[in-house]
Parts: structure tokens; C-alpha cells; sequence
């Protein structure tokens, strides 16, 4: 097995599947001390220009005889284009690659953004392009794959307005010095974009090579789309699921059948939109949406996808907590599906906007991340929503999206007060996205039936 042949490294962290080794359960040194990880150079802040990464894997590490190779992820969302640089290493011929390293970088608006204007769309994906530039050495620039998937933005966007920005991107990319796969670009569907989640967390936290077959469930929260995806321990979970919402794939020799579903304008931005009663709405020019989530003098344009609304608080009327919940709970009842299972005692791994917002209202910390319980979210929302003055410079924003959680999590998963969510920006310096899984998948180790 690749077990018996693989050599510790002390520089390696993750080990990738690779569909030249046997697919077996390989070992469990997946996890890289923190101390032997290549410098953090991105991340954190969104920025418009280009950071200074030049010589950011200098000096990390010897390569000896390994191979290195590479790999490029974009992800096109709603609210921002990332680009995810994950750099393997190929220790043996026939061993399977280690993930060594992942450089990350992101920028705003979102590609649904340029819908209008899909050139200047290109350019931000020109812009990204330079760190891979900055990131990769040249002589591997035509071996690294580049492949861009967009989620909910281009989702919800006209079709031929999506095409545009796809082709446009399509075009950046064959001018680009680095390799394009035929189906570098395209639009993921909600499906895929659970399930890789799902795989990258569990790969990330050790989850897939361990015999006792535990896995952790994920919640992602975009700005368009929320996924939820688990392994079901019960069969019950199975049979009383809409049959789309199970999905069945091979990784390692093993088929796994997910839960797993993606709710499109169920994001945070789309669920404002919609408990404004915005989404879809005539006469967005003279319009103006309120809502008693949003502090009472609080004005402004908001633009989601192509278009913008002009939206406020109520400024002679009330504002709080109570009245804010039963409006977000029209984005919410009737429409997300209570699997069986999640009344359980199982642990969700939350990320995305979850974390952001966690990271606002002060939950947590937006360093270290942390454990809370769905009973905090509640428990801080009603406090950021019956002091939103105090609020409104970080977000005013802040009170209808945490209580917009606390609704999704409860009323609409159907959560008890005391499950465990572990919000997660980053398991060993890797970002918590669907990018890394989507990128085995390109590697060829997954069958998604
Ligand atoms: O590697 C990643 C990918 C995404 N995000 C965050 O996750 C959210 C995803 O929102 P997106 O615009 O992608 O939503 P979607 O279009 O999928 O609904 C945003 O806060 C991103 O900053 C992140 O922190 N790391």
C-alpha cells in the first residue's frame, strides 16, 4: 500500500490522493506542525492591487529530488473572486503527492459584478493572475493547470450575461502562460459545491484516513448560496430526504452518500435583499426597502449580482431583535428542509460568512477561530440588534445577518440550542473552501456519480 511506502516529512502536511498510487487509506501524518509552514503571505484583508509575494516560497525548504507541481483554483462568488495556489509534492513516482502549501489571495467586487461589462471582469482575473506569476516558478507556468468555478453570482445571473464573463475569463486564461484544462471554466452546481466542501474540510482535519469512519458535517454561508452537507449516520436521514439532496461519490476506494444541498438566495447578501422584499422586486430607481434589522437613520445604495437597491432602517418606527426575526423568517420557512439527523449530537464545521460574522459580533476571535454553540449565535444577535448604534461602524448590516443565522440554524436546519458549530477560517494555514476539493476532483481523485 502507499502507506508502507511513504517517508515522513517534516516540511510535508497533507497528503493529496493521487490516481497513479493505489487508492487506500493512507497514514495519519496529515497534519503539519504549525511551526514547519512556509510563511503566510496572503490572506486576510481583501485588497484591490496585488500584493508583494515575490519569494514567498524562497528559502522554505530543500526540494531535492522531489517533484513539485502545482495547482490554481478560482473561486468566482458572489461577493469576491479568490484565487487558491496549492502547491503538492510528488516525493516518489508512484507515492501520493503531499499538499506543502496553499497561497491565497482575494479581491472585490465579484465577477457577477461586471456583468455589464465582462473586460473589466477579465482584468481582475489578469490581476490574480500575477500572483500565480509571483508564486510559481516559469518553468512550471506550463504544467500548472488553471481552472476558475463560479458559484451562486453567476448562478443567478442571466444566462447569456453569465456566458459573457466566462468567456471573457476564458480568454484571460489561453493568454495566460499557463496550462488551460478543457473545462477550465464553468459554473459549479450547488451539488458539487456541498460535497467539495465537505471533502476538503475532512481531508484538512484528518477526517478521511482515520478507520472509525467520523467524519465532521460543513456549513458554508456565501453571499448567494448556503450549503449544508454531512455523512448521515442514519438511514432514516436517507429516506426521508428529497431524493437530490443525496449524493454519491467515490474517494480512496471507499463510496460515500452525503446530504448535501445548496439553497440558491440563501446567502447572507441575497437573504438581506429578500427580507427587504428587494429580490425580484419593479422600480428599483425610486424604491426604497426598509427593514427594522437596520438601524432607524441608516441609508444606502446596495448592489448584489447587476443590480442595486436603495435600502434603510425605519426612522420613525421601531428597530430590535423580535421584529427582525419574524422578517428574516420569510427567507427562511418553507424553504430550507430539516434533515432528520441534525437534532443529533453531531459537530458541524462552519465557515465563510458564518465565521465573519462570528468574527464582527465579537464571538469569536478572527485569528483562532472557535467552538460555540448555536444558542450563542441567538444569544448575540438579540444583543448586537438591541444595541445597533454600537454596531453600525463594524456593520450595520450586523443584527439582521446574525439574526438571519440564528434563524437559518434553527428554524430552518432545525439546530437545537446546543450544537456544537466549529467555525474554521483555516486548518493548518488551508482556507475552508470547496477550492481544494475541486481541485482533486481535477486531480481525478473523486467519481461524482
Ligand atoms: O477560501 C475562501 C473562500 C471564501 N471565503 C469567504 O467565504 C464567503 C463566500 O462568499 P461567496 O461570495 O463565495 O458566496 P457565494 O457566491 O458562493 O454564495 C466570503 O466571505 C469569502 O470571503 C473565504 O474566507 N475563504
Amino acid at each position: 500500500t502507499y502507506y508502507g511506502r511513504h517517508m515522513y516529512s517534516p516540511h510535508a502536511n497533507t497528503h493529496v490522493p493521487s490516481h497513479r498510487a493505489p487508492r487506500r487509506h493512507t497514514n495519519m501524518d496529515n497534519q503539519l506542525p504549525p511551526e514547519t509552514h512556509a510563511p503566510e503571505v496572503s490572506g486576510g484583508p481583501e485588497i484591490s492591487g496585488v500584493p508583494e509575494v515575490s519569494g514567498a516560497l524562497e528559502g522554505h525548504r530543500p526540494i531535492n529530488a522531489s517533484r513539485v507541481f502545482y495547482g490554481v483554483m478560482f473561486d468566482a462568488g458572489s461577493t469576491g473572486t479568490r484565487i487558491h495556489i496549492y502547491k503538492f509534492i510528488q516525493k516518489d513516482p508512484v507515492g501520493l503527492p503531499v499538499l506543502d502549501n496553499e497561497m491565497y489571495h482575494a479581491v472585490k467586487p465579484g465577477l457577477s459584478a461586471y456583468a455589464d461589462k465582462p473586460e473589466e471582469g477579465g482584468e481582475t482575473i489578469r490581476l490574480l493572475l500575477r500572483v500565480a506569476k509571483k508564486t510559481i516558478p516559469k518553468p512550471e507556468w506550463p504544467h500548472t493547470p488553471v481552472v476558475l468555478k463560479a458559484t451562486a453570482g453567476l448562478r443567478l445571473l442571466p444566462p447569456e450575461k453569465a456566458k459573457a464573463l466566462l468567456d471573457e475569463v476564458k480568454e484571460v486564461f489561453d493568454e495566460s502562460p499557463f496550462f488551460v484544462p478543457s473545462d477550465s471554466v464553468s459554473i459549479m452546481n450547488g451539488t458539487n459545491e456541498g460535497i467539495l466542501a465537505w471533502v476538503t474540510v475532512n481531508f484538512l482535519t484528518g477526517h478521511l484516513y482515520a478507520k472509525t469512519k467520523k467524519t465532521v458535517g460543513i456549513l458554508d454561508l456565501g453571499g448567494g448560496s448556503t450549503q449544508i452537507t454531512f455523512l448521515p449516520k442514519s438511514k432514516k436521514t436517507v429516506m426521508t430526504a428529497p431524493p437530490s439532496y443525496i449524493a454519491r461519490f467515490d474517494m480512496f476506494n471507499d463510496t460515500y452518500e452525503l446530504y448535501t444541498h445548496s439553497y440558491l438566495g440563501n446567502g447572507i447578501v441575497a437573504a438581506r435583499l429578500a427580507t427587504l422584499g428587494a429580490l425580484g422586486a419593479d422600480g428599483l430607481d425610486w424604491k426604497v426597502f426598509t427593514s427594522s434589522c437596520l438601524p432607524k437613520k441608516f441609508r444606502e445604495d446596495c448592489t448584489f449580482g447587476d443590480l442595486t437597491y436603495k435600502v434603510s432602517g425605519i426612522p420613525d418606527g421601531y428597530a430590535g431583535y423580535k421584529l427582525c426575526y419574524h422578517e428574516v423568517m420569510r427567507v427562511v420557512k418553507g424553504i430550507i428542509h430539516q434533515p432528520f439527523e441534525v437534532k443529533g449530537n453531531s459537530v458541524f464545521f462552519a465557515f465563510s460568512y458564518y465565521y465573519d460574522r462570528a468574527v464582527e459580533s465579537g464571538l469569536i476571535d478572527g485569528t483562532r477561530g472557535g467552538v460555540v454553540e448555536v444558542r450563542d449565535f441567538k444569544k448575540r444577535a438579540k444583543e448586537v440588534c438591541n444595541k445597533m448604534t454600537k454596531y453600525r461602524a463594524i456593520n450595520p448590516f450586523l443584527c439582521m445577518d446574525m439574526t438571519y443565522i440564528t434563524c437559518l440554524l434553527k428554524e430552518g436546519f432545525g439546530f437545537k440550542d446546543s450544537t456544537v458549530l466549529q467555525l474554521t477560517k483555516k486548518v493548518n494555514n488551508v482556507e475552508t473552501s470547496w477550492a481544494l476539493g475541486a481541485t482533486f476532483d481535477h486531480l481525478h481523485n473523486l467519481n461524482i456519480h
